[in-house]
C-alpha cells in the first residue's frame, strides 16, 4: 500500500479495509478499534451468543457469515479464532480471499498445505474464507469436496454478502448466520466509543450525520469519523456530510419534491450540483433516496411512484445504463405526473 493509500478514505471501503500502519502516520481506527473478544461486538444481538455458546463447548460447525459489507463478519470470525486458541490464534486461524486473483487453484493449494501441516495441541483450525460467493459453482463444488475432505481437522468459515450465491450442498453443510446492517444505535455507540478513546469532539448532530452517513456500515462509520477528525476542529454534521460524500437527507428530499411539483428545471440542478459539486454516485444518490423515502412529506402514491422508478432507475444502472441520464429521466417522469 502507497502512502497516499494509507489515508481512510469513507467512500472507498476496500482500499481502507486492508489496513495498515505506516510507520509515522496515524494507525487505521477500523484495525485499531476492531473488537477483540466477541462480547465486544456491537449489535447483532441473535448471533453473538450463539457464536459464544460454540467457543464455550470449543465445538465449532462449519459457519457460514452472509450480509452487507463492513457489519462485522470478519471481525466475528477473528474474535471466534482468538477466543479458542489464544495467543495462538494467529497459527490456527488462515485467513482466504476467494477472489484471489491468482486463481481458485492457489486458494485450494493453501487450504490443503494449512490443513495438512502440523497441528500444535488442537482438534481442529478454522480457515475463513472471505468472498466465497466470488467462486463459481464449479469453484463451489471443489471447495465442497476439501471442505470433506478434511472435516476431521478443520472448520470453514465462509463469508459472503449473498448466501443465494452459495450452492446448496455447502449451506446445508454449514450453520449460516446472517448479518444484518447494523442499527443506528450500535453504530453511534462504537464511533462515540472511538470518539472519546481518541480525545475528538464529536457534536450530537456530527454523529447523527455519521450514522446517517454509514447505512448501517461500520467500516464506512469509523473510517468517515477519522477522515472527519483530521480536519482538526470538532467533528460536526458540516465536516461529516462533506467528508462522506453523502447529501443531506433535505437536499435528496427537497429534489424530489420539486420535481413532483413540475419545477423540473431546479430538480435538476439540484442533482447537477449532487453529482458535480458535492461528488455523488448515481448510486450514492439512489441508496439514500431509497433509504428516506418514507420519511419525506409525500403524499403515499407519490412515495410509490417514486420507489417504482428507483427500483427501475437502480436495475438500470446497475447493468451499466448512464447514471445521470437515469436519474434525469426519473425526475422527468416524477414532473410529469399528473
Ligand atoms: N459489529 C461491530 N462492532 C464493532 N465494530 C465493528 C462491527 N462491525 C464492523 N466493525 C468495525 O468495522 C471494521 C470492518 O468490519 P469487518 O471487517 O468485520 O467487516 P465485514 O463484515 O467482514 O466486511 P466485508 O464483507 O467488507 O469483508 C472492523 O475492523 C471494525 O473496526
Amino acid at each position: 500500500m502507497s502512502e497516499d493509500e494509507s489515508e481512510p478514505s469513507p467512500g472507498d471501503a476496500e482500499s481502507t479495509g486492508q489496513a495498515e500502519s505506516v510507520a509515522g502516520r496515524t494507525e487505521v481506527w477500523i484495525e485499531k478499534y476492531r473488537p477483540e473478544t466477541l462480547d465486544e461486538i456491537k449489535g447483532h444481538e441473535n448471533i453473538v451468543p450463539r457464536l459464544v455458546s460454540y467457543v464455550e463447548q470449543n465445538d465449532l460447525p462449519n459457519l457460514m457469515f452472509s450480509g452487507p459489507a463492513g457489519t462485522g463478519k470478519t471481525t466475528a470470525a477473528q474474535a471466534v479464532a482468538r477466543e479458542l486458541y489464544g495467543e495462538d490464534w494467529r497459527e490456527n486461524f488462515l485467513e482466504l480471499n476467494a477472489s484471489d486473483e491468482r486463481g481458485i487453484d492457489v486458494v485450494r493449494d493453501r487450504i490443503k498445505n494449512f490443513a495438512r501441516s502440523s497441528f500444535g495441541g488442537y482438534n481442529y483450525r478454522i480457515i475463513f474464507l472471505d468472498e466465497a460467493d466470488a467462486l463459481t459453482s464449479d469453484a463451489q463444488s471443489a471447495l465442497r469436496r476439501t471442505m470433506e475432505q478434511f472435516s476431521h481437522n478443520t472448520r470453514f468459515i465462509l463469508s459472503c454478502n449473498y448466501s443465494s450465491q452459495i450452492i446448496d450442498p455447502i449451506q446445508s453443510r454449514c450453520a449460516v448466520f446472517r448479518f444484518t446492517e447494523l442499527s443506528d444505535d450500535a453504530v453511534e455507540a462504537q464511533v462515540r466509543e472511538i470518539a472519546d478513546a481518541e480525545g475528538i469532539e464529536v457534536t450530537d448532530d456530527g454523529v447523527d450525520a455519521l450514522v446517517y452517513a454509514a447505512a448501517g456500515d461500520m467500516r464506512k462509520a469509523i473510517n468517515g469519523l477519522q477522515a472527519a477528525a483530521v480536519m482538526g476542529d470538532a467533528v460536526d454534521e458540516e465536516g461529516v456530510f462533506a467528508i462522506t460524500a453523502t447529501a443531506r437527507p433535505e437536499e435528496v428530499e427537497e429534489m424530489v419534491e420539486k420535481a413532483i411539483a413540475g419545477d423540473f428545471t431546479a430538480a435538476r440542478a439540484t442533482l447537477d450540483s449532487l453529482l458535480t459539486d458535492r461528488g455523488l454516485a448515481g448510486g450514492d444518490v439512489i441508496d439514500q433516496l431509497h433509504r428516506s423515502a418514507w420519511e419525506f412529506d409525500l403524499e403515499e402514491l407519490a412515495t410509490v411512484r417514486l420507489l417504482e422508478r428507483l427500483g427501475e432507475v437502480d436495475y438500470r444502472i446497475t447493468e451499466g445504463a448512464n447514471e445521470r441520464l437515469q436519474l434525469e429521466a426519473m425526475l422527468a417522469s416524477l414532473a410529469l405526473e399528473e
